[in-house]
């Protein structure tokens, strides 16, 4: 409960931020509200028993003050709702913000891959309006409690036993709330339907995925796909949402015969001549403007029912990454000298139950260049994965200079380290920011991406692209799309943003690459990183073994486990899997000798 407060209060404070001379007009405009409710409804009673007794300036009077009251009504709840839709919404974005913000706070990435995780994240992303709703609602709650004060005060003046009516009101509220349950349990067990709609969408309408969907004129299943997904989502919604109002017209059901009971009360004061036909009028006043205000407080319950379980699903996050941060203190050796050691390493998916990796041990000294091979789904990029501090090994430990990957900050050690993966980001920006962007204190800095260039052999095409480095990419965005190839250029060039980096991963980063680009790169990288004597280290994944020739050391990997490793030569004098997997590709490309 108290950690739920936790969360009114942030928002409340967050409003604060946002605007806050709007927020305390708002809250002054609440209680003028309330009252000119009651003035309203006095006003007609005065206007009845006036009109009765034939007392003219009765009569003036009395439909001024009605007036007026009225007039404040439609002016205080316009103004309100205009002012909150603005503050609202300003809430709304910070409110997003910080959920982007808490989610990245997590150093790892294996919590975007759990369904858990992410249906809760759906829900809130959907949410964050209602969210952002939450205290307006407690604003509202507060206003007809007020209300309701005024009118049992006055209907008490009629008779004590009306004060009963408020009593009535009870069942259509809690209804409205115990009509949330079903409806929320829907959401959230169609949670992960709404995400596969949505990814199906994303396939269909995202330009890398629909040219081979209509190329294999797969678009018809995909959309009849979705549409079973959102049919099936929006069934299980309705019929939530159905078994909710049989409690909501329960609830009314019970108003209503309340409200008739009150209603022959008065009529038998008026006729015994123990009220006045005014109080019968304020009695039908009050009774109207208490409907609708418990009508409102009820929708108003509702959304607070539907805030409050955005609440859950934002303290669930928050508290999920306070539990997931970095807790690491230990500072990194400037040099790590030790090199880097992986002991009985391994690795399982969230959700799955099969280990990827297991039993990965090996030694990488400090400034060598080695080569990862082995077949697809081998565990190679699982590997670069639990290297880059992305995941932790699920058993095991990885050090770098002696220093345990657990015991630092992942931000210290991928400071140290940079990358190009095969399936590398399309930054749709300029191309020099795009490249930048590999090390964004430099993301302006001219000669830095040059240099960055030059290292990644991406001279040729920075000079075709029309304007250089300031060449906007991405059709997307009015820019220029590039081809695979040159994606994968611009992904090296990102990498090579930081040449004093301790480690260089680079996974398969040349697969897309004409030979004559791989080559020269190549010779580039044996004169920039790692390679012959460099200090940094470098990964190096790749399936073309003529690259692995190079390298000072070969991990060769099946089906997760390190079957092989050494140089190249000692490993084709072994005559093992490396040397037959060497042989069958060399003996493939019609090359027969060594
Ligand atoms: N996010 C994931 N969730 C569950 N399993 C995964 C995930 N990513 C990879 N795997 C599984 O882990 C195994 C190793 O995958 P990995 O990508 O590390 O292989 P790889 O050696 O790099 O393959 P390739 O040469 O095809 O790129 C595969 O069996 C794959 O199905």
């Amino acid at each position: 409960m108290t950690t739920r407060w936790a969360v009114w209060r942030h928002l409340v404070t967050l409003h604060w931020r946002a605007h806050r001379r709007v927020v305390l007009l708002i809250a002054l405009l609440a209680p003028l509200e309330a009252a000119s409710f009651a003035l309203v409804s006095v006003a007609q009673r005065h206007l009845a028993d006036s009109a009765t007794n034939g007392v003219l300036a009765g009569v003036l009077a009395a439909a001024l003050l009605g007036g007026l009251g009225n007039l404040v009504i439609s002016g205080v709840l316009r103004t309100k709702a205009n002012l909150q839709a603005d503050v609202v919404e300003r809430v709304d974005a910070l409110v997003s913000a910080e959920v982007l913000r808490t989610v990245t706070a997590v150093p790892t990435i294996e919590h975007l891959e759990r369904t858990d995780y992410l249906d809760r994240l759906s829900l809130l992303l959907r949410g964050t309006r209602s969210l952002a709703f939450a205290p307006w609602q407690l604003v509202t709650f507060a206003t007809v409690a007020v209300q309701v004060g005024l009118s049992c005060w006055l209907l008490f003046g009629v008779h004590p036993a009306l004060v009963l009516l408020v009593l009535f009101a009870v069942p259509p509220v809690w209804a409205v709330h115990r009509a949330q349950r079903p409806v929320r349990a829907a959401a959230a067990a169609t949670a992960e339907l709404r995400r596969h709609d949505a990814r199906l969408h994303g396939m269909a309408t995202s330009h890398h995925s629909a040219r081979e969907l209509r190329l294999a004129g797969a678009v018809d299943v995909v959309a009849a796909s979705a549409d079973r997904a959102w049919d099936a989502a929006l069934d299980t919604a309705y019929r939530a949402r159905s078994r909710g109002l049989g409690w909501k017209l329960g609830g009314w059901a019970i108003h209503t015969l309340g409200y008739l009971a009150a209603l022959g009360l008065v009529a038998w004061l008026v006729v015994g001549g123990h009220a006045t036909l005014g109080d019968l009028i304020l009695f039908i006043t009050l009774a109207g403007q208490l409907r609708a205000q418990l009508a409102q407080a009820a929708d108003q319950f509702d959304g607070f029912a539907e805030s409050l379980h955005c609440g859950e699903q934002y303290l669930w996050l928050r508290r999920y990454s306070a539990e997931h941060e970095a807790t690491g203190t230990v500072e990194l050796p400037s040099s790590p000298s030790g090199g880097i050691r992986l002991r009985d390493v391994g690795f399982t998916y969230p959700g799955t139950e099969e280990p990827v990796l297991s039993g990965v041990t090996v030694d990488i000294p400090q400034g060598s260049t080695v080569a990862v091979v082995g077949d697809n789904g081998a565990g190679k990029t699982t590997l670069v994965k639990l290297l880059t501090g992305m995941y932790r090994p699920t058993t095991g430990a990885i050090s770098v200079g002696g220093v345990d990957l657990d015991e630092t900050a992942p931000a210290r050690w991928r400071d140290r380290v940079t990358a190009a993966f095969q399936d590398g980001a399309e930054f749709a920006l300029p191309a020099g920011r795009a490249i930048g962007v590999g090390r964004v204190e430099h993301l302006d800095d001219r000669e830095a991406v040059e240099r960055a260039v030059d290292r990644a052999g991406a001279g040729e095409l920075v000079l075709a692209l029309p304007r250089g480095l300031d060449t906007q990419l991405g059709a997307v965005y009015d820019g220029l799309e590039l081809s695979g190839g040159q994606w994968q250029q611009l992904a090296l060039a990102r990498a090579m943003m930081r040449p004093d980096a301790a480690l260089t991963f680079l996974d398969e980063p040349t697969a897309a690459l004409d030979p004559r680009i791989e080559h020269q790169l190549y010779e580039r990288m044996a004169r920039h990183v790692g390679v012959a004597g460099g200090a940094g280290t470098t990964i190096l994944i790749t399936h073309r073994f003529s690259t692995t020739r190079m390298a000072d050391h070969i991990l060769v990997l099946a089906g997760g486990r390190v079957v092989e490793q050494g140089r190249h030569r000692d490993l084709m004098a072994r005559d093992g899997v490396y040397a037959t997997l060497y042989r069958a590709q060399l003996g493939a490309y019609g090359v027969t000798h060594e």
